[in-house]
């Protein structure tokens, strides 16, 4: 990571529940670099909402995520809400996962950007100023005018209607593209995209995640793009991480994980893409661990088809297993990827420990990690 916009540092978050204290996500790592689009993928429950949610600090306030969210460089945990506000407003943006949702009904269009751009890089104290503001005509028709335009890059073929319409006058695809406008009018430098276009058809969503990506490379916008589905985030995203139930199990740039996919959870993910009906990891048997009673070991161990007794036992740590590649499972050498900065000793990875990499002798034996990415891959 050259050049991090974003960096999430052994992040745990933790919900009390009737049921106990839900362990959802347990110590994740990972990166996004400026400019670039990274995935988290995972079945449903994984933990993809909650990460987001920590990052952008809209988890109930009862609930203290632990560990080190650095945007730009400064750690976004610690700051006070006015602070984060101003941050979130200006330098963060995020598509919600619901469009129907995440537009208040009972505003106009219009009415919900002009409150974006009201709100723009300003202290949420200064309200003095905000009145003033929004008294000056001139700022407002400069606001208006800047919101048509936006619909207009969100290709809303008649924008000054939609600027006047309410949310449930609007088509699904439309709706989502006024989120997206309204997610852009800030001009963030790192927007999250959780799940973008599930609540389409296929077509549409097609035309959506498209336009998202040209309005993205345009700006040069950072990207954390949430999605179930590897096909979508092989789609869009320069570098995936694999999540399984509040862990990353497996990281690497898009092109090395379809190549050379290590995780027996991603490798199952990968074979199941042809099948997919309702959701990524339903070709997977078995379920996602009780998070208030976690197993010790491996999270994934239960599901493994490859687990030994000391997956169930010790925790596997993400390991450097390729040149940019990080794999948490057992059954690959190398050194824990905490340990990675004092020895160089772990880019050196022998993945012939891989249960499946060896002649003979287990199901997926036959496999090549090449031949998954063609069988398995999105081009059908
Ligand atoms: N406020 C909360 N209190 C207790 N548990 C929660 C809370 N929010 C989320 N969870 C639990 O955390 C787990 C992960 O949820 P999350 O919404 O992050 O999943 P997801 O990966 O985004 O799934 P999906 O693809 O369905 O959106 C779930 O088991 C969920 O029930
Ligand atoms: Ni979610």
């Amino acid at each position: 990571m050259a050049d991090p916009i974003l960096e999430v540092k052994n992040l745990h978050v933790h919900f009390e529940t009737h049921d106990g204290t839900a362990e959802v996500i347990n110590g994740i790592d990972f990166a996004i670099d400026r400019g670039e689009t990274a995935a988290l993928v995972g079945e449903t429950g994984c933990g993809k909402s909650v990460t987001v949610k920590s990052i952008m600090g809209l988890l109930p306030s009862a609930t203290i995520p632990e560990g080190e969210i650095r945007y730009k460089g400064e750690d976004v945990l610690s700051l006070s809400d006015a602070e984060r506000h101003s941050r979130r407003g200006k330098e963060m943006s995020m598509i919600m996962q619901d469009p129907m949702t995440s537009l208040n009904p009972v505003l106009t269009v219009g009415e919900q950007m002009m409150d974006v751009l009201k709100w723009q890089g300003r202290p949420r104290l200064s309200l003095s100023k905000l009145v003033r503001d929004a008294l000056s005509t001139g700022a407002k028709a400069e606001h208006r005018k800047r919101a048509i335009e936006m619909l207009g890059e969100v290709e809303i073929s008649a924008p000054e209607r939609v600027f006047e319409s309410y949310p449930v006058e609007l088509s699904g695809g439309m709706r989502q593209r006024v989120l997206i406008a309204i997610a852009l009018l800030s001009e963030p430098d790192l927007l999250i995209a959780d799940e973008p276009g599930t609540a389409l058809d296929v077509t549409t969503e097609a035309k959506v995640l498209d336009l998202l990506d040209e309005l993205v490379e345009e700006r040069d916008t950072s990207v954390l793009y949430i999605t179930h589905d590897l096909g979508v985030a092989r789609e869009v995203s320069d570098r995936i991480n694999v999540m399984y139930a509040g862990e990353i199990v497996e990281q690497a740039p898009t092109a090395d994980l379809f190549a050379n996919p290590q995780h027996p959870y991603t490798r199952g993910l990968l074979e199941s893409i042809p099948t997919l009906s309702t959701g990524i990891g339903d070709g997977i048997e078995g379920h996602l661990p009780d998070y208030t009673n976690p197993p010790a070991g491996c999270r994934f161990a239960d599901r493994c088809p490859h687990a030994e007794a000391a997956c169930h036992e010790a925790y596997p740590y993400p390991r450097q297993t390729g040149a940019d590649h990080a794999t948490a499972c057992h059954l690959f050498d190398g050194l824990p990827a905490r340990e990675r900065h004092e020895s160089l000793a772990a880019e050196r990875v022998d993945i012939g420990t891989a249960p499946w990499l060896s002649a003979g002798g287990d199901t997926h034996s036959g496999d090549a990690p090449g031949d998954i990415s063609a069988d398995g891959g999105t081009d059908q």
